[in-house]
Order: C-alpha cells, then sequence, then structure tokens
C-alpha cells in the first residue's frame, strides 16, 4: 500500500511566489531519502490564514488519506502566524513530545528555537506534525522525531512505513 504524506507549507510570502518554497522540497526530499517503503507525496503551499489551514489538513487528512502531514511555517510569535492554533482546532488529541523533542534539538542550532509553538496531533488516522518555516530547520527536527513516527502510525492504524536505518532507524518496542 502506498502511503500518502501531507506537505503543507505555510507562508504568506511563498504562496505569493514573493520567494520559492524550499521548505516543502526539504520535507519531500528527506521523505525521498529516509523511506523505503512506497509512498508519495500531496503537496499545498497556503497563505497563514487560520480558516484556510484547518480546512487544508482536514482535506489532506480526511479527503486525502494521508497518514502523516508535515506542516511548515507559522509556527512564531507573530501576529499571522497561527498554525499550532489550526493544528489543535482539527486534532483530537495533541502529542505535545513532538514539540519538546524539536525545539530541543533546535537549540543545538538556534537560540531562537524557543520562539517555535510547532506542536503535533492526531486527527483520525493521521499524524500532523508541525516545522518551523526555515528551510534548514527541517532536516534538524525531522531527523530527532522521526524515529518513533512509524510506530505512531502503526498506533494510529495507518500503512506501515519502513525506513533505511542507516540514515534514520525506526524504533518499534518488541520489533
Ligand atoms: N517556505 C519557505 N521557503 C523558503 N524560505 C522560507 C520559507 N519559510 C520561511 N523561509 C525563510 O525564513 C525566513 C523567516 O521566515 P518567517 O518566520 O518569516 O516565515 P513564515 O512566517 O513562515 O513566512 P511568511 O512571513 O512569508 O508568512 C524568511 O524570511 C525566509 O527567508
Ligand atoms: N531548527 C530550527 N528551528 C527554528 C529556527 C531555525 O532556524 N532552525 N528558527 C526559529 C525562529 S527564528 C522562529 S521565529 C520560530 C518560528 O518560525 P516559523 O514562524 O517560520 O514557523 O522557529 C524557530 N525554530
Amino acid at each position: 500500500m502506498t502511503a500518502r504524506i501531507g506537505i503543507l507549507t505555510i507562508s504568506d510570502r511563498a504562496s505569493a511566489g514573493i520567494y520559492e518554497d524550499k521548505s516543502g522540497p526539504a520535507i519531500a526530499g528527506f521523505m525521498q531519502r529516509v523511506l523505503t517503503s512506497p509512498w508519495e507525496p500531496v503537496v499545498r503551499v497556503i497563505a497563514d490564514e487560520q480558516d484556510l489551514i484547518e480546512r487544508t489538513l482536514i482535506e489532506l487528512a480526511d479527503e486525502a488519506g494521508c497518514c502523516l502531514v508535515c506542516t511548515t511555517g507559522g509556527t512564531g510569535p507573530a501576529r499571522r502566524d497561527v498554525t499550532p492554533e489550526a493544528t489543535e482546532a482539527v486534532c483530537a488529541k495533541m502529542m505535545p513530545g513532538f514539540g519538546e523533542l524539536m525545539r530541543q534539538e533546535s537549540l543545538k542550532y538556534v537560540p531562537t528555537a524557543i520562539l517555535s509553538r510547532q506542536t503535533a496531533g492526531i486527527r483520525g488516522r493521521s499524524l500532523i506534525v508541525n516545522l518551523p518555516g526555515k528551510p534548514a530547520s527541517i532536516e534538524q527536527c525531522l531527523m530527532a522525531v522521526f524515529p518513533a513516527i512509524p510506530y505512531c502510525i502503526d498506533l494510529i492504524e495507518g500503512p506501515r512505513l519502513e525506513t533505511d536505518p542507516a540514515l534514520c532507524k525506526a524504533f518499534r518496542p518488541g520489533g
């Protein structure tokens, strides 16, 4: 079964074409390198509007059937940064450990890591994970949390994700 992975860039400027989106492609590049089981991306680039973010997350989870949705951008303290609020609004369960670990890892690179309110949560059979907007943060954050993602997706009855253990070893308790 081909796993669908949502890649959602949330940026006023990238969505308006003011700069090229580099963070969405960085998420796709990470998946391409790390996943050895079949997967396909479902890509969206939108502005920092809470209603639109919520509708797009619902579409990716419920209609496109993505087992994992990675967002990038809109996690900071600025007036238009509302990605965590939209994520909480559409999720039945929050998974605060993801944000905790990603901020801890990001602190190794930038002291402003604590400005990201990035979080994660479960909607139906989808895991939604927020990443910061900076392209360099994508690899740093995903490398930290990805070992736990395949088992999380097992637990929400999604497809079995396999990784290249030389790059990122998925941990499944008892197997
Ligand atoms: N999707 C992206 N692609 C490329 N560069 C990005 C992206 N998102 C952010 N950046 C870079 O990181 C810097 C800081 O991002 P910022 O936190 O302002 O982004 P944002 O709030 O996600 O985007 P915007 O302000 O356009 O809505 C930007 O000036 C840009 O250089
Ligand atoms: N790994 C990593 N995390 C990071 C950063 C970064 O450059 N690398 N930037 C920080 C900064 S400056 C901000 S304002 C917040 C929120 O960014 P966002 O609004 O683009 O999501 O993420 C933080 N987390």
